[in-house]
């Protein structure tokens, strides 16, 4: 057999029907009380008198009767865990204590009850009673708990002599005890009878009896000369254990033990000269005596278990694993005093004697069988229940198959809509460039600007560069834009052409892709049109005749204020023939306007009427349009007479408007080309500096130096050459009402062209929104011509000023963009505003992040660079209201639209992602991640860092972070270089 030693506390065991617990031993001191018989008859006879008295349930008091000299209180008294007096029958000494202690052996805990007294003090008497109550007990539980299953065994042996005898087997010789590392000592080959009734164990008892030692007393009575050890052993199956687990076997035993007299002990231990003699007689109670002594004082001192029979066989119910009673029997008799005295030291020594009981699991040979036989048993129930769920198994997996097809079929027909959807949307044949044809274009004189998209070899290399440096392979994180975290795009990769086009010169050039113009500072030598057709500013085509997108700056100057204003639009250019039908309109508007300013030009005596007459401008005779004939002069009107005419700036000559009007050339109804003028007035140095220092650069404004319009006097003896450049000349006066000048003098009647004021101009610009820009052409050219003038350093920063605020005013008018109000100088503040426009119109119109990391890593920070983003401005308002706004998503004939532009920054931050690997070591990735407060433990760490790149537009400081990365990880920046390149539209066109 196994036997595990298991521990239950002292609740479980006291509890009848509860669990055993398997905690903690039950530390617990040996049960002692005191059973006091009363007088026997030979007692009676010698007229013995009892000296005990029970003065209460637990204290025993010697009466001290017949004593000379009283003794101490403390010597008379002792005190038990209970004391039965002589009126107190077995029954109630075994109710009270001794059955707690007996039945603890059905919950698989050792017991042991002893009986210890003299000779004749009612141990037999006692144990008779305690032990058939007991047995009664035991068998009443067990037929309590039917659902159990009991084996209750019985052997019996005594000890005499020091030699142990099997009481169920009279025949059989002294056994031996072995020790057992479980069971402790054993006495080898005991009888071990069990039990299947009640009944039996009455019989058995009877035997033992019997078969005991005895020996007849003077009073012909019985005496047990020997200690008797009567032996119960229940093992039971713990059903009401919850942990099924350990389900086992209880295997408990309860010894019931009838000592010997202790007279003969107490002889032995009172007299030393009859020790010997005493020892002989009886080791055992010697021996008991002593274990308990040693017991009680707690020492960890040797305990000579081993010195008796006795102390042997019985050592786990000496301090060990068992819950022990003894029940001391005193006679009352005087004569037995000192018998009884030294039964009640005893008694004491063995109150102060712990145990420590356990529960006993044991696992045997049949229980453990049995309990095999039902795991089994249950482990074959789940393989039977086991079927079904596989069947449901196979159920599941089969959907699952089912449904992948599914899916398959419908990203296969998905990806196929898409496609087909694509090719709706970009006619076969065309190529694949932003770009609108020139029929289109000639359809809608609004929309001419959709035909241009500007390219530079700049944005080229770029992202040649970009494109080989992102082309890599795959990593982890590429599915990441498929798992939902990241806006997706379902069908063909709308990057796949740009990837092709930027890593490939054969398929740049395929892509027929829309020229840029370089646009070179204007040279009137250029500017004679074999046709008569108005001069247009000087463009270098690049790529071909195809449309072109430029910007018109118009500035005004209010000389009486010191104010400088400029205005600005996207004008556009196509072929004569794209523009033919627009162009007459806008030409038209030209001449109102031109003829209204001249008109305005007569002189500062005209009255308030003529004010009025100007609102409404006369029409136009084209044949005697003045305008060619304006430029014409000042084709031939070379700057050394405007050097001329400045010094005489303080008088300003008025303009001969009759004269203006008849040299009118009749070519301006002819098809106008190019609406594009680029009018600055002084641009400061510094801003000259910025525009200029990127030679090659290919989109530049157009620059006039020194053209100032006080020396448009100066012009009229030459506006009468034919052929020349357009020029708008300023008049000096322009009308106050159509002026619309705020807070200005309402008795002044007329406006010198130097009092013009933003306002002024603005006002003006609002009249004739499109064709301004012929208007401004000629201005534009005008200024050209006096570009040689050197500048005042003052008015370079009034320039600046003025064109900052004005750009910012005029894109908020024509585009629809909100631009705060604010101070019309050019201040770090609205540059800043400045900057934080551009970036807000970039993320508006998806602008690729490339593009904007190197436009801004291009600019220092200077004021001088403002210009760089009133040209961002203008080109990201067209772009806006072309390309993003509600009337044009729907589809304008491009393939551009915001979807594919989302789709194309998207796939540029993906790219990004796997740049973020390439370019940086684990350490530096970590690092960065960090610095970008991404989580480490992310899977996409990477994709997350590059969705993460120009997120916050508002920031300048994130921005800049962000622009700096992206050159870091495209390769914008070597050796710490600034980007010399600017891009162009910034949107990666793509080509199937
Ligand atoms: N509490 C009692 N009430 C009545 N009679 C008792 C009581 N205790 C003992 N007797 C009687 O006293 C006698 C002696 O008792 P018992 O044999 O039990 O003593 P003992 O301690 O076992 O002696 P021994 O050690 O010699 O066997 C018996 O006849 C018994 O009936």
């Amino acid at each position: 057999m196994v036997k595990t030693g298991d521990t239950a506390s002292m609740a479980d065991v006291k509890e009848e029907q509860g669990n055993m617990a398997l905690s903690n031993p039950l530390e617990e001191r040996i049960f002692v009380s005191i059973r006091v018989r009363p007088l026997n008859d030979r007692e009676k006879a010698r007229h013995d008198v009892p000296d005990w008295e029970c003065i209460s349930g637990n204290t025993i008091r010697y009466k001290n009767n017949g004593h000379a000299e009283p003794r101490p209180l403390s010597m008379d008294t002792y005190a038990f865990d209970r004391v039965f007096g002589e009126r107190c029958n077995t029954k109630q000494v075994y109710e009270q204590g001794i059955k707690e202690v007996a039945l603890s052996v059905v919950r698989g805990i050792n017991s042991s009850i002893f009986a210890y007294g003299q000779t004749s003090s009612g141990k037999t008497h006692t144990m008779s009673g305690i032990t058939e109550y007991a047995v009664r007990d035991i068998y009443e539980y067990i037929e309590k708990h039917k659902d159990r299953e009991f084996v209750v065994k019985f052997s019996a042996m005594e000890i005499y002599n020091e030699a142990v005898r099997d009481l169920l087997n009279a025949g059989a010789t002294s056994l031996r005890i072995l020790d057992d590392p479980e069971k402790g000592a054993v006495v080898e080959k005991l009888t071990e009878k069990t039990l299947t009734e009640r009944r039996q164990l009455q019989q058995l008892l009877s035997i033992c009896a019997a078969e005991r030692t005895t020996e007849e007393t003077a009073m012909n009575e019985t005496s047990s000369r020997s200690h008797q050890i009567l032996r119960l052993t229940v093992e039971s199956n713990p059903c009401d254990y919850a942990d099924t687990a350990r389900s086992g076997a209880l295997f408990a035993s309860v010894n019931f033990v009838d000592l010997a007299g202790s007279e003969r002990a107490s002889q032995t231990m009172s007299a030393g000269s009859r020790l010997r003699e005493g020892s002989h007689i009886n080791r055992s109670l010697l021996s008991l005596g002593t274990v308990i002594r040693k017991l009680s004082k707690g020492r960890n001192e040797h305990i000579p278990y081993r010195d008796s029979k006795l102390t042997r066989i019985l050592q786990n119910s000496l301090g060990g694993n068992a819950r022990t009673a003894i029940i001391c029997t005193i006679s009352p008799a005087r004569s037995q005093s000192e018998q009884s005295r030294n039964t009640l030291l005893f008694a004491g020594c063995a109150k102060q004697v712990t145990t420590n009981a356990r529960v006993n699991l044991v696992m045997s040979d049949k229980v453990l069988v049995k309990q095999l036989q039902n795991e089994l048993a249950r482990l074959e129930n789940e393989l039977r229940s086991f079927t079904p769920n596989t069947m449901l198994l196979k159920e599941r997996e089969l959907q699952i198959q089912q449904m992948e097809k599914e899916i398959k079929e419908l990203t296969r027909q998905r990806d196929l809509f898409q496609s087909r959807a694509e090719n709706m949307v970009q006619p076969a044949g065309k190529d694949r460039l932003l770009r609108v044809d020139k029929d289109s274009a000639s359809e809608s004189s609004g929309a001419v600007a959709k035909n241009l998209l500007c390219r530079t070899d700049s944005a080229s290399e770029s992202l040649d560069r970009t494109t080989t440096s992102l082309q890599h392979t795959e990593n982890s994180e590429d599915n990441f834009l498929l798992d939902g975290n990241s806006p997706t795009f379902a069908g063909p990769d709308p990057c796949h052409g740009w990837e092709e086009m930027t890593s490939s010169r054969e398929s740049e050039e395929n892509c027929k892709e829309v020229p840029y113009f370089e646009i070179k500072e204007v040279e009137t030598e250029h500017k004679t049109d074999v046709n008569n057709t108005p001069p247009i500013p000087v463009f270098e085509e690049t790529g071909g005749n195809t449309p072109m997108i430029q910007v018109v700056n118009v500035i005004a100057k209010s000389s009486s204020r010191n104010e400088l204003r400029e205005l600005s639009l996207v004008a556009v250019d196509n072929s004569q023939n794209a523009l033919e039908g627009k162009t007459d309109e806008s030409l038209q508007n030209t001449k109102d306007l031109i003829v209204d300013i001249s008109k305005k030009s007569d002189g500062s005596s005209e009255s308030e009427s003529h004010i009025s007459n100007a609102m409404s401008p006369p029409q136009i005779d084209k044949e005697t349009s003045i305008l060619p004939q304006i430029t014409s002069n000042l084709e031939q009107n070379e700057s050394p007479q405007f050097n001329k005419l400045d010094q005489e700036s303080t008088s300003p000559p008025q303009c001969d408007v009759q004269e203006l009007k008849t040299t009118l050339p009749p070519q301006l109804d002819k098809p106008y080309s190019a609406s594009l003028v680029s009018f600055e007035d002084k641009l400061p140095e510094s801003n000259l500096q910025a525009t200029k220092r990127n030679s090659s650069r290919k989109y530049s404004p157009i620059h006039y130096r020194d053209a100032s319009v006080e020396h448009k006097t100066t012009l009229h003896p030459q506006l009468d050459k034919p052929d020349s450049t357009s020029l708008v000349c300023f008049e000096d006066k322009l009308p106050e009402s159509k002026l619309q000048a705020p807070k200005r003098n309402s008795s002044k009647k007329y406006i010198h062209y130097r009092d013009a004021s933003v306002e002024d101009v603005e006002s003006l610009w609002d009249s004739d929104v499109e064709d301004t820009a012929s208007v401004l052409n000629f201005v534009g050219k005008m200024n050209e011509r006096a570009k040689q003038k050197p500048f005042n350093k003052d008015m370079d920063d009034i320039m600046v000023r003025a064109r900052t605020s004005g750009i910012n005013k005029r894109v908020s008018k024509v585009k629809g963009v909100s631009f705060h109000g604010g101070p019309r100088t050019l201040t770090p503040y609205n540059f800043e505003r400045q900057q934080r426009d551009t970036i807000q119109l970039w993320d508006a119109c998806n602008i690729p992040l490339v593009h904007r990391s190197y436009f801004f890593l291009l600019i220092k920070g200077e004021l001088a660079d403002s210009v760089y983003f009133d040209v961002e401005l203008r080109r990201l308002s067209f772009l806006k209201d072309t390309f993003f706004s509600a009337t044009n998503i729907a589809g304008h004939g491009s393939d551009v639209t915001p979807n594919s532009s989302l789709m194309s920054l998207n796939r540029e931050r993906k790219m990004l992602s796997k740049q973020v690997h390439k370019k940086f070591s684990m350490k530096e990735r970590e690092e960065l991640y960090v610095k970008w407060g991404i989580d480490l433990k992310s899977k996409h760490r990477s994709v997350q860092l590059a969705w993460r790149l120009w997120t916050n537009t508002k920031d300048l400081n994130h921005v800049r972070e962000s622009a700096a990365l992206v050159a870091k990880l495209v390769g914008f920046i070597n050796s710490g270089e600034a980007p010399k390149k600017i891009f162009g539209f910034g949107f990666l066109v793509r080509r199937k």
